[in-house]
Formats: structure tokens, C-alpha cells, sequence
């Protein structure tokens, strides 16, 4: 990282207005900065947080071995830090950062977060990556009836004639202001885009990175 990127982190967090609790730590909530998963939730003091934000990587204070934790040192999977945020009685800290490799959890797994019903480990993602996922899925796991299914089926030819058809209603209804009929528009749009990518295999996460970059 360097030392401008380093000294705007410093700015972005004031280290010495962090409370920490009577054991000197502080939770420290690490999420996905592309899609907002939350990956992981660990604890740091002073010390880590001052080596997170020179370094621009996760350290962390390990609470049962009683020393510094580079989260990723051994097993590759570095989390770069890009933004970095307190709460508002500055008792926690929300990181957002680029996991590398795209595994947080030491089982292996995207996410150390388990849904309660099902135990799965799919993370909870924002809504268009989620429907991304169930768009691959129906790509992959061809389902009878769905609709999707019959969009891969019927190839660039359907897919592509959709999104035309779509953008055109999202034109029409903006033409005439109608706010409901826009949102109902666009998400027919977004839903035929993200099959269009999955049928392409591009990840909306490159669209995502895309994004992040234009960020000014
Ligand atoms: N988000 C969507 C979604 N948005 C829009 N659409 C479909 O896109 C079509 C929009 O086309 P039009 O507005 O032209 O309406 P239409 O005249 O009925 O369309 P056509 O039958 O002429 O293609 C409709 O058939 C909608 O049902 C969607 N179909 C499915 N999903 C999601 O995709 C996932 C998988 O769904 P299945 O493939 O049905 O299992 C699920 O999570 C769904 O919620």
C-alpha cells in the first residue's frame, strides 16, 4: 500500500476516538467490498489496528493464542483493506476489504457465517448478486419451468432481443414519469442483463470491480 493510501486510512479512522473494551479490544466486522457480504467478524487493540492501517491489511488480536493475527499470512488468502469505518459510539469497526482468493473462513468458505435453518454457508450477498447466483444456478441446473431456463435455451438470439425490448420499456416509462412503472422496467432490465452475463460467463463481480474503479 502506499504511503498516501496508508496515511488516508489514518485519516479515515482517528485510532486514539476507538473505545475499546476492559480487555483492550475492539469487534472489528470485515465485509466483502464489492457486494457486501459479510465475511467475517474478528477482534482487534490499538496495535493491530495501527498495523491495519499501515499496512493496508487485516491484522487481528487473537483472544486464545494471545498475539497478533495476519489474517491470510499463511494460507495466502490476504484481506487488502479499502475503506474502513467506526460506529457511531466508535465501539466497533466495519472494514471493508479484497479477499484474496475470495475465502475468509478457515473451513475454507467464502464467509464464517452459517444460515441458521439450513447451516449453509452461502453468505448473504446484496439482492443483485443473489439473483445473479440463482441465475447461474438455473444456467447450470437446468429446471423445468422456469423461465430463466428457457432464456439460456433460446441463446444470444432470445436473450438479446429481450434486453432490447426491456431498455425500450424502461425509455417509454420514464418518457411518461411514471415512477412505479420505471422500477418495474428496470428490474426487468437488470434481471435479462445479469442473464446475459451469466450466459457469457462474465461475473457480475467484474461489473461490480468496474464500478469501484470509476469511483471518484
Ligand atoms: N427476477 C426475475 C425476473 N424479472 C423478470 N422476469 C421475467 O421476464 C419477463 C419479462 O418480460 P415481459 O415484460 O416482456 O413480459 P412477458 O410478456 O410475460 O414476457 P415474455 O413471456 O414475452 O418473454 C417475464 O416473463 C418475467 O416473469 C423474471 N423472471 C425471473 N426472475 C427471477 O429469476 C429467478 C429464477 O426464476 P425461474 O427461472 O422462473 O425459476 C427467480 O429468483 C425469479 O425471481
Amino acid at each position: 500500500m502506499s504511503v498516501d493510501e496508508s496515511a488516508s486510512l489514518r485519516r479515515a479512522i482517528p485510532i486514539d476516538r476507538i473505545k475499546y473494551d476492559d480487555r483492550g479490544l475492539v469487534p472489528a466486522i470485515i465485509q466483502d467490498y464489492l457486494d457486501g457480504t459479510v465475511l467475517m467478524m474478528a477482534w482487534m487493540n490499538s496495535e493491530s489496528l495501527a498495523k491495519t492501517l499501515d499496512t493496508g491489511e487485516t491484522w487481528f488480536w487473537s483472544r486464545s493464542r494471545q498475539e497478533f493475527w495476519h489474517k491470510g499470512a499463511t494460507s495466502g488468502h490476504i484481506q487488502h483493506v479499502k475503506d474502513i469505518r467506526y460506529d457511531c459510539d466508535s465501539d466497533a469497526l466495519l472494514i471493508s476489504v479484497e479477499q484474496v482468493g475470495d475465502i475468509a473462513c478457515h473451513t475454507g468458505e467464502r464467509s464464517c457465517f452459517h444460515q441458521i435453518d439450513t447451516n449453509t454457508v452461502a453468505p448473504p450477498a446484496d439482492t443483485l448478486s443473489d439473483l445473479y447466483q440463482t441465475i447461474c444456478d438455473r444456467r447450470d441446473n437446468p429446471r423445468e419451468g422456469s423461465y430463466t431456463q428457457s432464456l439460456f435455451a433460446g441463446g444470444d438470439n432470445k436473450i438479446l432481443k429481450k434486453i432490447g425490448e426491456e431498455a425500450v420499456e424502461v425509455v417509454m416509462a420514464c418518457k411518461d414519469d411514471r415512477a412505479p412503472e420505471i422500477a418495474g422496467e428496470a428490474a426487468d432490465l437488470f434481471y435479462h442483463t445479469l442473464v446475459a452475463l451469466a450466459h457469457h460467463r462474465v461475473s457480475i463481480r467484474d461489473v461490480y470491480r468496474e464500478l469501484q474503479k470509476r469511483r471518484k
